[in-house]
């Protein structure tokens, strides 16, 4: 068995080969699998491809694939030593070999490590960072003059808070004040909320593991100057930093930190510190109930065979679809209005994660990686793109996203919404001949259904968990490092460029750019 730092990469083990001659022969061409025929051929094909996880049932039926595949799939994970470097992955091994650190966003929802001596320090400093934050939460939420949190963070530290602030409020009434959140460098969206608030009764959570991020610095910036142009005189009690990096906190300004490690990346980072608008939002049981339905996800991560365990199956699907099918997206449809931000979340946690084209040890990889994710909440995507997932040119994978029950009182709406969604998934699976061409549904058209109990802390953790283990196990088999990021580097050094050439009257500040570029900087000099 491979460990973790000699593992093969999914290329290089002996199932990769039979694999792709399995999609050559049985899933191409005329001949190709149907998943009508799939399901008259096989009594057992719902069950066989539906899995239970803690708060998440999966139905993979509807996805082309066979027992063969899902077979040669299972052993490949195993050759490519995916529990090693799982088991890696949870004990705090420095898996993030290019940042030389640990993966610690696991300890966050209180997965103990096996072995002490193999755990970092910060480790034990998390309960200690947990308690500050929820004591802070418990205060801010029992401050009746504080009636407006916004959070300012980008990326990281904007998708997940936000994302789960408006799962979990659409579902529960909430007591504590409005929580808003900021991320575009865009003025727009600063100045349309400022205009609502009062300074005396906002606090402004500046989120950003480093501290350094040109969006996040420049809209806390004109928060503080709009809070003091408004007559506030108590940026201490006003502003709070949550970050990895408090030393450049105090710098800026801002005394009161919430820490965390770096060990924690930023898409990986809700369960920290920076969650604290979501403890505020829900309070501190919401915010453990969240963690406990994550630490589920993680134990069922941790202790089930690779053929039932869910993230790893979800991430093998992946791989056939991408490698074998060389299908380039995804599509992910929450029929849930408080998940309406996931397909963006997703982007960031996948396409971030995965999103490369050298392995771990620098190698140029031979196969395709992370797929496009997109998508929009259902039912409101069915008027929008469904057209071409039914009818286009492109086979694209859908991902349904329910929850069999409903937090409102208006019955009728759930029923109708469920229904859309089935409807959706067997009608894409189903096809359909047409008296005319265009009326015609060619079918065969591949879906998975996530249902979730409800949408409660506990089952939207769950999920969320459940997303970060499938794109470590896809990045895993890949051979990628899931957790460094460095391709969003190279934009960030352009724009302080472009800014000076923007700034100057000099015509010289453009020399050293490109024509293009160039003259894009002189129309939009001259307004
Ligand atoms: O939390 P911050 O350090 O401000 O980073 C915010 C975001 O920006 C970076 O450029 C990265 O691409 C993201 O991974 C990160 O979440």
């Amino acid at each position: 068995m491979a460990t973790w730092q000699d593992r093969p990469r999914c290329d290089e083990a002996p199932s990769w080969a039979p694999l792709l001659a399995h999609a050559q022969r049985a899933f191409t061409g005329k001949d190709a699998f149907d998943l009508r025929a799939g399901f008259a051929a096989d009594a057992q094909r719902a069950a066989r491809f539906s899995f239970e996880a803690p708060h998440v049932r999966a139905d993979l039926s509807k996805n082309l694939i066979d027992a063969e595949a899902q077979r040669l799939l299972t052993k490949l994970a195993h050759e490519c030593g995916l529990e090693s470097h799982r088991d890696a992955l949870l004990a705090g091994e420095p898996i993030n070999a290019s940042e030389q650190r640990a993966v610690t966003h696991v300890a966050w929802r209180n997965w103990a490590p096996a072995t002490a001596e193999s755990a970092p320090a910060a480790l034990y400093s998390i309960a200690d960072w947990r308690a500050q934050m929820l004591t802070l939460a418990d205060a801010v939420r029992a401050d009746e003059a504080i009636t407006d949190v916004v959070n300012i963070g980008i990326g990281g530290s904007d998708l997940g808070p936000r994302m789960v602030v408006q799962a979990l409020s659409a579902a529960q009434a909430t007591s504590g004040p409005r929580v808003h959140f900021v991320a575009n460098m865009d003025g727009h969206e600063l100045a349309a909320l400022l205009r609502q608030l009062r300074p005396e009764q906002t606090l402004f959570l500046v989120a950003s593991k480093s501290f350094g991020t040109a969006e996040t610095m420049r809209n806390a910036l004109s928060a503080r100057a709009w809070y003091q142009a408004q007559g506030g005189a108590d940026v201490a009690r006003h502003f709070v930093a949550l970050s990895a990096n408090p030393t450049a906190a105090r710098a800026f300004g801002i005394e009161r930190c919430l820490g965390f490690d770096e060990g924690v990346g930023g898409r990986y980072s809700l369960w920290s510190s920076i969650g604290l608008s979501i403890a505020i939002a829900v309070g501190r049981e919401g915010f453990e109930a969240l963690l406990a339905g994550a630490h589920a996800m993680d134990r069922h991560f941790a202790e089930t065979p690779l053929a039932r365990n869910l993230p790893v199956q979800l991430a093998l699907l992946d791989l056939w679809y991408r490698n074998a099918l060389h299908l380039a997206s995804r599509c992910v449809v929450p029929y849930l209005h408080g998940l309406r931000a996931l397909p963006a979340y997703l982007q960031q946690l996948e396409m971030e994660s995965n999103g490369k084209r050298v392995d771990a040890h620098g190698r140029t990889v031979p196969f395709a990686t992370a797929a496009t994710v997109w998508g929009q909440a259902g039912s409101n995507g069915q008027h929008a793109f469904f057209q071409a997932l039914h009818q286009g040119s492109d086979v694209v994978p859908v991902e349904f996203v329910l929850s069999a029950t409903a937090a409102h009182s208006l019955p009728e709406h759930h029923r109708k919404l469920l229904a859309n969604a089935l409807a959706q998934a067997r009608a894409l699976m189903m096809g359909q001949p047409g008296d005319a061409p265009e009326r015609h549904f060619p079918g065969n058209r591949p879906s998975t259904v996530l249902l979730l109990p409800d949408q409660s802390a506990q089952s939207i953790g769950a999920l969320l968990a459940l997303y970060e283990h499938r794109t470590f196990a896809l990045g895993s088999l890949w051979g990628i490092n899931s957790f460094d990021q460095w391709g969003v580097e190279l934009g960030k050094r352009h724009a302080g460029e472009i800014e000076n050439a923007l700034l100057s009257p000099d015509a010289d500040a453009c020399a050293a750019l490109d024509a293009s570029t160039a003259a894009l900087v002189g129309w939009l000099r001259q307004g």
